[in-house]
């Protein structure tokens, strides 16, 4: 496969700095190589940067940064519509807020293909607050509400042109949910497995109907990994930690399948804190488990059930 490597340093979206050396750390942890030795092509395009910005004031006074947020969605955009061609893009972040630009930008990439877009939000967090709802400020909170349409945008961030359904979006991992946020998506056909549906049935039935899912729909799948989807002790690096995270076999287990199925065209890896990490440790797991999403595997098949 051909896979794009797209470094997208943005950390204002975050409430703690740091995430700007997100893409350096991947890169240093040896993901190109990782994924050469699997085979696949890879062409790394180095970092982008927003045009020139200027701030935008919002009447909820908690928003900050949104001026420079706008522009890098756009970057963002542009470019995962550009490099959406053929080949997995694979988006280096950064916080969270880059996926209120990637995924537009696939979901446009989709709507060409004449083809659906579905969404994996692997996350401790929904990221379901509006510009109006958010009380941190903190925009990495925002783009699912975002990229499916809500309201609270309008007049700021870009003009949607191709929304993502709600009923296309599945979370998995999610522990911390603020209450407009659970009001909001409450009314959505957003499918959130929250920690609890993960211990009563395992991430393997909730990866699994899914993924028949999209391949019923015959549609396109872009995975967004938040590093904070993983429990902190073998993922510190990152400034959201919440206890009760998915465990290493569970992560694995998700991208493993995940692999199986053929379906993912695209990724974003984010959140990643470098400031935050023991010795790398969590960006060699993320290249790890990128590896295994792209076919890295112990055996040459899974010898019990395929
Ligand atoms: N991408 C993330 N880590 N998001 C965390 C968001 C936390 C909280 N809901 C907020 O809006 O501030
Ligand atoms: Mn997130
Ligand atoms: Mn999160």
């Amino acid at each position: 496969m051909d896979c794009t490597l797209i470094g997208a340093p943005l950390q204002i979206g975050a409430g703690q700095l740091g995430c700007e050396m997100g893409p350096s750390a991947l890169r240093i942890a040896g993901l190109r190589t990782a994924l050469e030795e699997l085979g696949h092509t890879v062409k790394d395009i180095g970092n982008l940067s927003p045009r020139p910005f200027a701030e935008m004031p919002h009447p909820n006074k908690a928003v900050h940064h949104l001026g420079e947020t706008v522009a890098w969605v756009e970057a963002l955009s542009a470019a995962a519509y550009e490099h959406s061609r053929g080949g997995m893009p694979i988006f280096l972040g950064g916080d969270h807020a880059i996926s209120a630009g990637t995924v537009p930008g696939l979901a446009r990439r989709a709507a060409e293909l004449g083809r659906p877009l579905f969404v994996l939000w692997l996350d401790a967090h929904t990221d379901f607050h509006n510009l109006e709802t958010t009380t941190s400020g903190n925009l990495h909170g925002t783009p699912v509400a975002y990229y499916t349409g809500q309201a609270g945008f309008g007049g700021y961030f870009p003009e949607l042109a191709h929304a993502v359904p709600t009923e296309n979006v599945c979370m998995i991992g999610i522990r911390s949910v603020d209450p407009a946020e659970r009001a909001a998506i409450r009314k959505t056909g957003i499918t959130v497995h929250d920690m609890r549906v993960i211990d009563e049935h395992g991430v393997a039935v909730l990866v699994r109907s899914f993924i028949e899912r999209v391949r019923a729909a015959n549609g396109l799948l872009h995975v967004s990994f938040d590093v904070d989807f993983l429990e902190p002790d073998i993922a510190p690096a990152v400034g959201t930690t919440v206890p009760g995270g998915a465990t290493f076999r569970e992560a694995h287990l998700i991208m493993e399948m995940l692999h199986d199925s053929d379906l993912v065209t695209s990724l974003d890896i984010v959140e990643l804190n470098p400031f935050l990490d023991e010795r790398g440790k969590t960006a060699k797991l993320l290249v790890d488990l990128v590896s295994s999403l792209m076919g890295k595997r112990v055996m040459d098949r899974p010898t019990l059930a395929g």
